[in-house]
């Protein structure tokens, strides 16, 4: 079989549209979006069953997924030695003869997804593989430090090489209907990244109804956001296939208005194969196939990797392996 994949970065140059400059916060515009709880659901409940993609095709699906992930370390005890480990992986994602017999070369992961201290070993681990480094930002994950202090932390990391930033907002502003305060501080973030991309993480399990994450959406978008992000990962509940609709819905509906075309990355549990393949089909329903290369859309993940290539192994063995021989990723 032979399944052709491009890398993320060979993908890049023609795939990329103007990016969203943000636009005047339309109250409006925010106030008038409504989720209607019910009807997610019922929508959500019919999509792990219905399309499911079976052989080559699967395969083909599980690569393209490695090439959306944001392979993830964000712990207290990372090390640089693990930082490296994580690069090697996300620079040949999947072991040689695995990709051999599925006749690809040269796919790498979306990015590399760490805190600001691991920046620097991180760009070099890099170095001319062509995988951006993205740091999270600005008090990650809680977002409770002095402000003027989360504005400087996105430029010491953007000084640092990272190319995309991953930013919290204040829950407090969206529990509170402050979104004048919400644009404000999303504005700034934007501006303090310059020409590094910003994912503006929503952390939709402490924003309290789906009705608020549709609003956040709209307005971190309107304050410029390159992509909208459910969670830190370190909420108590993260990426939902709910949420997913909802804030994906409110890309279309802004992609719809401004003619910008915003990315989506949901983080936090996903972790299986199978969870990321719903997650691509998600992808294409609502917004179609340019929703799936990665300059808009990753998967935020410390371990679904490792789970992707057990299944790649499967594929082309007939055999599955002991997980913990996939463990970095
Ligand atoms: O943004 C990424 C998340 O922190 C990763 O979460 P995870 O460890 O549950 O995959």
């Amino acid at each position: 079989m032979q399944t052709k994949v491009e890398s993320p970065a060979a993908q890049l140059p023609q795939m990329v549209d103007a990016r969203n400059p943000g636009q005047p916060l339309d109250l409006d515009w925010v106030l008038g979006a409504q989720a209607n709880l019910s009807a997610i659901e019922r929508r959500c409940a019919t999509l792990p069953g219905r399309r499911s993609v079976k052989k080559d095709h699967q395969a083909a699906w599980l690569l393209k997924a490695i090439t959306c992930i944001d392979l993830t370390t964000l712990s207290g005890d990372d090390t640089v030695g693990r930082v490296r480990r994580l690069c090697a992986k996300a620079r040949q994602p999947v072991r040689a003869d695995i990709l051999d017999r599925l006749g690809v070369s040269g796919i790498t992961t979306g990015a590399i997804c760490v805190y600001h201290e691991m920046v620097p070993a991180a760009v070099a681990a890099l170095d001319g593989s062509g995988v951006p480094v993205a740091a999270v930002s600005t008090g990650f994950p809680a977002g409770l430090s002095p402000f003027h202090l989360r504005v400087a932390e996105i430029g010491e990391s953007v000084k640092a090489g990272a190319a995309e930033i991953d930013i919290v907002i204040s829950r407090r502003h969206v529990l509170t209907g402050d979104w004048q305060a919400l644009y404000d501080e999303m504005r700034e973030f934007r501006a303090a990244c310059g020409d590094a991309h910003v994912k503006a993480i929503l952390a939709t399990g402490e924003l309290g109804t789906l009705r608020n994450v549709a609003r956040a959406s709209l307005v971190c978008m309107m304050a410029g956001a390159d992509f909208i992000k459910t969670s830190t990962g370190k909420e108590s509940v993260n990426a939902t296939l709910p949420v997913s609709l909802v804030m994906l819905r409110a890309i279309r509906d802004y992609h719809e208005r401004t003619g910008y075309r915003i990315g989506y990355k949901p983080a936090g549990g996903i972790s299986k194969a199978k969870d990321a393949l719903v997650y691509l089909s998600l992808m294409k329903e609502e917004l179609g196939d340019r929703w799936l290369q990665p300059d808009l859309f990753r998967f935020g993940a410390s371990s679904l990797l490792g789970d992707i290539e057990r299944q790649l192994e499967h594929h082309v063995t007939g055999a599955y392996s002991a997980g913990w021989r996939h463990a970095a990723g």
